[in-house]
């Protein structure tokens, strides 16, 4: 019988750029386990794209939908990328927790800026001419009072920061 109280769930958290759904998948292939997108899940539930969401209503209903998808995410053995925005929501962090480490992609404010270049078409929920510095600022914490374990990207490649993440894993679950 599955123990339901094993944590084999890895979740990514983090801002939006920072390789979540990226190295999410490579982590996933490494570890032989099940890849799960939240942002796709949310996609394909509502039937329309983040932004869709965002333009036919607003920042707070895309939460809420987020909200919603990520506490019925109820698989063991899975990578969970979340949406950037994950963090708003206690009730899914705590649910997400119960089973699943927390790894806090950390990415450096300057090289979001670089990859990030779509941010008022991104779906980003974020308040109306809330700036990406602010934004930034606001979900740092966010980040940081979740996170079992912080991965420091710094502008390292994608299958850099897999290595990083695997090695992070192996020293938190000792020799
Ligand atoms: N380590 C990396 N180095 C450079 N570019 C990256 C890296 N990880 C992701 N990217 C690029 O940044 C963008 C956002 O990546 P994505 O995985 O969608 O991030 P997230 O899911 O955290 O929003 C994509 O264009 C992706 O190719
Ligand atoms: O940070 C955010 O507000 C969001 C990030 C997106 O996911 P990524 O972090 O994977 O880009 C997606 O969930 C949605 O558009 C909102
Ligand atoms: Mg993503």
């Amino acid at each position: 019988m599955e123990n339901n109280s094993v944590k084999d769930n890895i979740v990514l958290i983090g801002m939006p750029g920072t390789g979540k759904s990226t190295v999410g998948i490579l982590l996933a292939k490494a570890l032989g386990k099940d890849f799960v997108d939240s942002d796709i899940l949310i996609q394909v539930r509502e039937g329309k794209t983040l932004q869709q969401i965002m333009d036919e209503n607003d920042y707070l209903h895309l939460r809420d939908i987020e909200e919603s998808v990520l506490t019925s995410i109820d698989g063991h053995h899975l990578v969970i990328a979340t949406g950037g925005s994950a963090v708003y929501s206690e009730a899914a962090m705590n649910h997400l927790r119960h089973h699943g480490i927390i790894i806090y992609l950390d990415t450096p404010l300057p090289e979001l800026r670089q990859r990030i270049t779509d941010y008022d078409t991104r779906g980003i929920a974020r308040r109306p001419n809330q700036s990406f510095e602010e934004l930034y600022a606001e979900r740092t914490a966010l980040y940081r009072r979740y996170a079992d374990i912080t991965v420091s990207t710094g502008n390292a490649s994608a299958e850099e920061v897999l290595n990083s993440t695997r090695q992070s894993l192996t020293d938190r679950s000792g020799p």
